[in-house]
């Protein structure tokens, strides 16, 4: 992270980089699950990127080195698609491509977290995902097996963001990602450093993929500062935290928020994000 960073910068950093996204609009390359497809691809539209759900092997040589940013998301794992995944971000590795890994339900089962950990391994540049998926895969990735005893419900988290603090730092320091935590906190850490974005209404848990989603918008806003992956990450969590807590204003459940959120994200100006954006160090 830039250390000269101010809480009160925050504001204006998302609003470059947002910015910068609108402006390059970065093709992204997503392997997601398939709950998420319409709206990982919906929020990267609306943030002015440009999605792209391509996840066949045969055109992984020909399509990924032309992608500024790559998601992999096992929310809907199968073996069919792993060598997919695998290959993909193993490209992405080699091109200095940014990447980020979601690792959804880590610890539903041994097949599942088992993936995860070989992904880790392809040094993703972001590993976004909620406090019981990071809990896990924390713990798995620094012992000798894969195994974990950690709670979790499915794709639901069992924790809360801030009980994921020092795994998250451990999960940082032994992959050498940046990881995020989402929840009513989101915390980004090097390993050392640790930032909390404190944006967004508890109401996006209640629409389906919205993880998935901010994920996708990590990686955009990774694609456009590759040198600065924490920041990126920051920002990118506390413009859709944002996005969320305007759209909130009209919603009136999960269903009309998601859309407003989407045309929020859409509109977002300089100085909506300058009075609304809230980041601290933690
Ligand atoms: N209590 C909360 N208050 C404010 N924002 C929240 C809260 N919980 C989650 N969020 C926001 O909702 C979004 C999704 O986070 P969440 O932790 O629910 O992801 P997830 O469990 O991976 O979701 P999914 O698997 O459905 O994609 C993030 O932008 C996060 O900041
Ligand atoms: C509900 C669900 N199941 C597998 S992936 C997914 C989307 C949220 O992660
Ligand atoms: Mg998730």
């Amino acid at each position: 992270m830039d250390p000269n960073t101010t809480e009160t910068e925050w504001g204006s950093k998302a609003w470059r980089l947002l910015s910068e996204v609108r402006s390059q609009s970065p093709l992204i390359q997503c392997i997601t699950n398939f709950v998420s497809m319409d709206i990982v691809a919906n929020t990267l539209l609306s943030a002015g990127a440009s999605p792209a759900m391509l996840h066949a092997a045969e055109e992984l040589p020909d399509f990924t080195p032309r992608a500024a940013a790559l998601v992999v998301n096992v929310g809907t794992l199968s073996p069919s698609w792993l060598p997919a995944m695998k290959a993909a971000a193993r490209l992405c590795m080699t091109l200095a491509t940014p990447w980020v890994l979601d690792p959804v339900a880590a610890s539903a089962s041994a097949f599942r977290l088992d993936a995860c950990r070989e992904l880790l391994k392809l040094r993703p540049t972001v590993v976004r995902g909620n406090a019981s998926e990071i809990i896990a895969l924390s713990q798995a990735s620094a012992a000798a097996q894969p195994h974990t005893n950690a709670a979790s419900k499915g794709v639901d988290s069992v924790h809360k963001s801030m009980d994921a603090v020092e795994a998250a730092k451990l999960l940082a320091r032994t992959s050498g990602a940046i990881v995020a935590v989402s929840g009513a906190t989101d915390i980004v850490t090097d390993g050392n450093r640790v930032v909390g974005a404190h944006n967004g209404v508890a109401m996006m848990q209640k629409i389906t993929a919205t993880g998935c989603s901010v994920t996708a918008l990590i990686a955009a806003f990774v694609a456009v500062d590759k040198s600065h992956a924490l920041d990126a990450a920051v920002s990118a969590l506390a413009v859709f935290g944002v996005a969320g807590e305007l759209g909130m204003k009209m919603a009136k459940g999960p269903a009309s928020l998601r859309m407003h959120l989407i045309d929020e994200l859409y509109g977002l100006d300089e100085s909506a994000l300058n009075s609304h954006v809230n980041v601290t160090s933690l």
